[in-house]
């Protein structure tokens, strides 16, 4: 048996849940990896020099055994997220110490440690095995995977899984990720594949959907509501695109942050109106790499107040860290909210803090989504109000490139991998409501 036959089956109109589970399952497969033998190959180049092409392999890799409340996922496509780039670059940490210390955690867990790293937080695909005391889920069953792994058995964790001890994301702290052939995932990961959506257009919101909506939408982020004028770094990267269409379908005000007028224009085409390119207007936080320059502060919230008609900003969507973070508070009105997911320039953040206790700002950690909130986040995806804003796909043999690309920010929006799906296209069930939305589900496609 071999990812071929499977393929056949996914293929196959006719093919039912009882023929996925008498499915012989192949020995092994392809998967996206890292080698704990290499974790020092960039030791003393600078963040920008290290290049995820030289440390990503395509390896034919052994099935891992199916645990309790685990399922095997036939992985159709995946995506590329700024987690993989980390790996990849083995920044700030290396991931295989995530594996060891998940591996000294249980028996079960031990299969996690391994001498290589299947990366990779986003998949869509089809149940191939449930492992015993999963009912929720069946052989055959068209899925996306969420990328929260959590144990639950502690207390903690009850109110919001996100605060479980043992809360890890799944293909960076976990092994086994979706860019592969096949993946291992907890059943309470799985979601329904949005079915107007194809494979690689399903597996692109998934992490960045669901974690822009607890940051932004949800209670236990910013909580946004209407008329809120929302300050978006990276407004058509990946979190950014999905913030951007969070705050224009819930009656809020986008003001979006690009690098190019060509990035101003897709925000443009989200219905977006107040933008700002950060790189047209040459904003310069930082005189030096210890000082910052608050002149620089005053001209961006000038700039902001010049878009809202004389408003200060009620939340700041935070991700870039470092370089943005002491402009972000300064520009936040008074009561407003700073919410923040990431410091991808630097994470030894410095703000002047008379802005933030003198104006009752509050800033507001944020990280992925629980369960119930990646599952609101894909049921507007599945609803059509919210849409893929997938850019370019790659095989699973170029992910080193798709890699680099994010890495070096030449993407837009998101980057696709076919993982088993032969072409682009394929998995569309609805093609009435694919009809509705075809245009929006398009806007990033190629560009
Ligand atoms: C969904 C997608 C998401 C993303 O893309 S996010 C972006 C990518 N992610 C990252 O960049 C994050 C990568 N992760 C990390 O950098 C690290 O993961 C953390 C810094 C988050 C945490 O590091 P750790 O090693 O887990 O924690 P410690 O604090 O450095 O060390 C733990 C030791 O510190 C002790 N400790 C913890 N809290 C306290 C305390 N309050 N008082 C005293 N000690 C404390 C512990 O017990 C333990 O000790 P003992 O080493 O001996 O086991
Ligand atoms: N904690 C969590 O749960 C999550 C954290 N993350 C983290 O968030 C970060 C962003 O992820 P993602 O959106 O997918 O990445 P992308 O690279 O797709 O988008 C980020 C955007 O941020 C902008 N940006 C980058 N650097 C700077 C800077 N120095 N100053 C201002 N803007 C900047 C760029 O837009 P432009 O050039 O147009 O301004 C870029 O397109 C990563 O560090 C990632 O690891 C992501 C998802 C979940």
């Amino acid at each position: 048996m071999t990812v071929k036959d499977i393929l056949a089956a996914i293929q196959s109109p006719d093919s039912t849940s009882e023929d996925f589970a008498a499915l012989p399952l192949p020995e092994s497969y392809r998967a996206i990896t890292v080698h704990k033998d290499e974790t020092e190959m960039f030791a003393g180049l600078a963040t920008r020099d290290k290049d995820p092409r030289k440390s990503i392999h395509l390896d034919e890799v052994p099935l891992p055994e199916l645990g309790p409340g685990e399922a095997l996922v036939a992985v159709m496509a995946s995506s590329v997220n700024y987690n993989s780039v980390w790996t990849s670059i083995f920044e700030p940490l290396s991931t295989f110490g995530f594996l060891e210390r998940y591996g000294r955690t249980s028996e079960l867990a031990k299969r996690h440690d391994l001498p290589y790293h299947i990366i990779g937080s986003d998949l869509a695909g089809v149940v191939l095995r449930t492992g015993p005391g999963v009912n929720a889920w069946r052989p055959g069953d068209e899925v996306v995977a969420h990328c929260l792994s959590v144990e639950l058995e502690s207390s903690d964790g009850h109110n919001d899984t996100m605060l479980d001890p043992e809360q890890r994301i799944w293909g960076f702290e976990t092994n086994f990720g979706g860019l592969a052939e096949i993946a291992l995932v907890k059943s309470n990961q799985l979601m329904p594949k949005p079915d107007h959506l194809s494979w690689e257009e399903a597996a692109a919101p998934g992490l960045v959907n669901s974690t822009a909506y607890r940051q932004l939408v949800s209670r236990n982020g910013a909580g946004m509501k209407q008329g809120d004028n929302v300050l978006i770094w990276g407004a058509s990267g990946g979190l950014g695109s999905y913030a951007t269409q969070f705050a224009l379908a819930g009656g809020a005000n986008p003001i979006c942050v690009v690098s190019s007028q060509q990035k101003a224009d897709i925000c443009r085409a989200m219905g977006a109106e107040a933008i700002i390119d950060r790189s047209a207007e040459g904003y310069k936080f930082w005189k030096d790499e210890n000082t910052q320059d608050p002149k620089e502060w005053k001209r961006f919230g000038k700039r902001i107040r010049e878009l809202t008609g004389g408003e200060d900003i009620d939340i700041v969507f935070e991700h870039p860290g470092r370089e943005t973070f002491g402009a972000s508070v300064f520009v936040t009105r008074k009561g407003g909210t700073i919410t923040t997911c990431a410091s991808t320039s630097g994470y030894m953040h410095e703000y002047d803090n008379r802005y933030l206790w003198m104006s009752l700002k509050r800033i507001i950690g944020s990280h992925f989504a629980n369960y119930r909130e990646a599952w609101e986040a894909n049921r507007l995806i599945a609803k059509g109000k919210i849409h893929p804003t997938l850019s370019k796909v790659y095989s699973l043999e170029d992910t080193g490139q798709a890699a680099f690309d994010v890495h070096r920010n030449l993407h837009q929006g998101k980057v696709g991998v076919l993982c088993m799906a032969p072409e682009e296209g394929l998995g569309v069930r609805d093609h009435e409501k694919r009809a509705k939305h075809v245009d929006a589900i398009n806007r990033f496609r190629n560009i």
